[in-house]
């Protein structure tokens, strides 16, 4: 198996865990943050976040000596090959993403790297943000520097982060340069799990469209519960009932206040944005977000 040299831009939740795993696989892991007391704390064997069995993942890393942290960006782009992008993408005021902390992250590694990089988005980015930033990259390119680029999406859940990392249905991964595209298969190889192989614009899709049809699910199952207390019927067996039809499946019927978590209200609210952005109305997306109001 090959092993690479991983820089992670933005050591937050998606990031360390990223970080955790691929130095757990082998790949030798720079975690950078502009977060002076993260790093700090990482340093020292604190951790910003609980997830089950992170702890022991970061440690081992630091014992063997193959998992770094660093305030610094020369440190990631002069040591690694491949570097992920894993910084916020939070909701902005007119209810689209936010990129100012990928588009900041994408300039340090353009104004930095020394060498051929892959950059790799695995924050959550509307369709189009990929264009933008390999634009971004291709302003610095010279005789000795150049960029490919490579969506690849994250679908961990927190509380069991690790686990999806590791053993999640499926990998998605996008981009225009097949060379590239073999190498983050030949990363994610040993998981022995399913892999996309898709242009940028569709793997940036795939991240929405999933996070929205669940969020969908659950505003459905929450209308379902509505009527069965108008009409006296008991939502949780209704729900089992339907989850053991294979094509509906069990998970995500769960009714109850409505979503929440960091992701499915920004990103069902990006989305709704983007199609709009086209000039085209999501009719079913305001449903969701209006039930789940
Ligand atoms: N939290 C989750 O469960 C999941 C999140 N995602 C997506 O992953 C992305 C990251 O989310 P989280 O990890 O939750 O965010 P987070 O807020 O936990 O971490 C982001 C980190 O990036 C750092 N940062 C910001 N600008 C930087 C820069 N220019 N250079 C270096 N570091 C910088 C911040 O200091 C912070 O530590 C988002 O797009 C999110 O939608 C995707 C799947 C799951
Ligand atoms: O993009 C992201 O950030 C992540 O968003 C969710 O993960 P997360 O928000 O950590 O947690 P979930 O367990 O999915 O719960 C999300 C929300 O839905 C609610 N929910 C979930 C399931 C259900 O049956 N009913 C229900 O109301 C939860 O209470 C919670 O408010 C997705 O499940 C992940 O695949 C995705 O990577």
């Amino acid at each position: 198996m090959d092993k690479f040299r991983i820089g992670i831009i933005g050591t937050g939740y998606v990031g360390l865990v990223t970080g955790a795993c691929l130095s757990d696989m082998g790949h030798t892991v720079y975690c950078m943050d502009i977060d002076e007391k993260v790093i700090k704390d990482l340093k020292s064997g604190q951790l910003p976040i609980y997830e089950p069995g992170l702890a022991e993942l970061v440690a081992q890393g630091k014992e063997r000596g193959n998992l770094f942290f660093t305030t610094y960006i020369e440190e990631v782009t002069d040591n690694c090959e491949i570097i992920y992008l894993a910084v916020g993408t939070p909701q902005s005021l007119d209810g689209g993403a936010d990129l100012s902390q990928i588009y900041e992250a994408a300039r340090s590694i353009r104004d930095s790297a020394s060498r051929h990089t892959i950059v790799v988005t695995k924050s959550t980015v509307p369709v189009g943000t990929g264009g933008g930033l390999q634009h971004l990259l291709a302003e610095r390119e010279d005789n000795e520097v150049s960029f490919s680029y490579v969506s690849n999406p994250e679908f961990l859940r927190e509380g069991s982060a690790i686990k999806d990392f590791l053993e999640p249905d499926r990998i998605i991964i996008g981009s225009s340069d097949e060379e590239s595209l073999d190498k983050m298969e030949s990363i994610y190889r040993p998981l022995g799990v399913p892999m996309v192989r898709t242009d940028v614009k569709s793997a940036e899709m795939i991240k929405y469209a999933s996070n929205a049809f669940l969020a969908t699910k659950i505003s459905f199952i929450n209308e379902i519960a509505n009527v069965c207390e108008e009409v006296g019927a008991d939502i949780d067996v209704v729900a089992q009932g339907m989850g053991m039809d294979k094509r509906i499946g069990t998970s995500f019927l769960k009714a109850g206040i409505g979503y929440g978590g960091s992701c499915f209200p920004k990103d069902v609210q990006a989305l709704k944005q983007l199609a709009g952005n086209t000039g085209y109305v999501f009719q079913l997306l305001n449903s969701v977000i209006e039930v789940n109001n």
